[in-house]
């Protein structure tokens, strides 16, 4: 079945326990973490410590998506302050085989995010490495921006790479503008993990607000049967 990330980034951040809490409750599978440094994206959220401090709120595996430059300064601080899953820039790794490997030897899970504008290609000497991908169907930076479609056929690009190479075990993630109406186009063209801020966050009522994603990503999957 598709995961389903909520991005805290759209959460109240003076309630960011409780937040969490909300969205376990509502049957999310990972909860995302959005770190930006003001340096690669425009704008500054949070560090390791807020990972420490949100860690005993929840189980559920917590996936910290590094928008910084310079990652492999700050992953052992993210590994230790409870990350399960951590994911670098292609944009900003300029030996991208040993950041995976440092995010791997901290005890975490690795992937490799693209921007829209990077391509597919670019993955393929590290595929094997990877136990996740996230493509970005926003330019990173900022929550509730608009789905870029154009993204779709790199979803489709990523999904038939992954599976020509017999790698089924690696996720595709698909992270930006994602809510019950363009979730299933990201299923339908391969994704397995969706990631979405405003859409759960911005809603009253979480529990609905990811049951209709998930409904959503389930009509993906079947029309990609
Ligand atoms: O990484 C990012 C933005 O850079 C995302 O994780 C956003 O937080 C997703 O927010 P929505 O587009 O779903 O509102
Ligand atoms: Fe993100």
């Amino acid at each position: 079945m598709t995961k389903i990330a909520p991005s805290i980034l759209s959460a109240d951040f003076a309630r960011l326990g409780e937040e969490i809490k909300d969205v376990e409750q509502g049957k999310a599978d990972w909860i995302h973490v959005d770190v930006m440094d003001g340096k690669f994206v425009p704008n500054i959220t949070i560090g390791p410590l807020i990972v420490k401090a949100i860690r005993p709120h929840t189980e559920l595996p917590l996936d910290v998506h590094l928008m910084i430059e310079e990652p492999d300064r700050y992953i052992p601080a993210f590994a230790e302050a409870g990350a399960d899953y951590i994911s670098v820039h292609m944009e900003v790794c300029r030996h991208l085989h040993r950041t995976i490997h440092l995010i791997k030897e901290s005890g975490v899970k690795a992937g490799v995010v693209l921007n829209p504008a990077t391509s597919a290609e670019t993955l393929e000497p590290i595929l094997a490495d990877l136990d996740y991908i996230l493509l970005m169907t926003v330019n990173p930076g900022f929550g509730g921006q608009a789905f870029i479609p154009s993204v779709v056929d790199k979803i489709v690009t990523v999904n038939r790479m992954v599976k020509s190479r017999g790698l089924n075990g690696i996720e595709i993630q698909v992270d930006g503008g994602v809510d019950s109406k363009t979730a299933e186009l990201c299923t339908a063209a391969g994704a397995t993990n969706l990631v979405a801020g405003s859409a759960i966050f911005g809603k009253e009522d979480r529990g609905a607000a990811i049951a209709a994603i998930r409904h959503s990503a389930e009509k993906g999957v079947k029309s990609a049967l």
